[in-house]
């Protein structure tokens, strides 16, 4: 009986490996963002990210951090330009955080961690539907967004008023009419490099876009995430922190910028 991965001491990410061999693989993510060593690429294009609130549809704590889902049935919110061709459609975002504000992010830029990274998930709409792009070179693209103690966000209030419903492990509820263009920094300059995905299955199939800006977040609301459970109903709690990879070996990768 495989016992589920988490961020625990004994099915944290040092042992994913085991039933994970890609874990080991050749693009692997996150990484460490050295911006010195980024390649400004002129030819990469802005992002447009053009999102549909009318197609959020519910959020939920799978276990490993709080998810808001899209129906992705139609190109109704979507992601064109930047490192990509062809119609990528938003399929999920979530976030990843620490224990405390010192860590959180999976991405570090320069090895400084952020409190959260936030990630918004979009597959290529040339395959069918997410789960085959999954398993695609090019089949995911992911934006990255920092987060940063500061002011209270408003925007990502809207997130927060409704984590006291889904506080264990398994649990959702309905999240309609949200407009994750509201959790986006106010200019899109990126870094860009090929991945994979940061939890199990590992699958090396994202092209990750890391924005350079950050949005914030207040200390309260950071602490809103905190209370947030691994563990499900009944159980002895175990509060969901700490849900963030490490960088993984860049194995020869390029990163490029958008900006000089
Ligand atoms: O953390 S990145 C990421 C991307 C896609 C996905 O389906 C799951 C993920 O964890
Ligand atoms: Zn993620």
């Amino acid at each position: 009986m495989s016992h589920d991965w988490g961020y625990g001491a004994d099915n944290g990410p040092d042992t994913w490996h085991e039933q994970f061999p890609i874990a080991n693989g050749p693009r692997q993510s996150p990484i460490d963002l050295v911006t010195a060593e980024a390649r400004y690429d002129p030819e990469l294009r802005p992002l447009t990210l053009r999102y549909d609130p009318s197609v959020s549809l519910d959020i939920i704590n799978n276990g490993h951090s709080v998810q808001v889902t899209f129906a992705d049935d139609k190109d109704a919110s979507t992601l064109t330009g930047g490192p990509i061709t062809g119609i990528y459609r938003l399929k999920q975002f979530h976030f990843h955080w620490g224990s405390s504000d010192d860590k959180g992010s999976e991405h570090t830029v320069d090895g400084k961690l952020y409190p959260a990274e936030l990630h918004l998930v979009h597959w290529n709409t040339s395959y069918p539907n997410f789960g085959e792009a999954s398993s695609k070179s090019d089949g995911l693209a992911v934006v990255g967004v920092f987060l940063e103690i500061g002011a209270e966000n408003p925007q990502l209030q809207k997130v927060i008023d409704v984590l006291d419903a889904i506080k264990a492990n398994a649990t959702q509820t309905s999240f309609a009419d949200f407009d994750p263009t509201m959790l986006l920094p106010n200019t899109l300059d990126y870094w860009t490099y090929d991945g994979s995905l940061t939890t199990p299955p590992l699958l090396e199939s994202v092209t990750w876009i890391v924005c350079k800006k950050s949005i914030s977040a207040s200390p309260a609301q950071m602490e809103k995430f905190r209370g947030l459970l691994f563990s499900v109903e009944g159980e002895p709690e175990c509060h969901m922190v700490d849900n963030y990879r490490p960088p993984q070996p860049l194995k020869g990768r390029e990163v490029r910028s958008s900006s000089k």
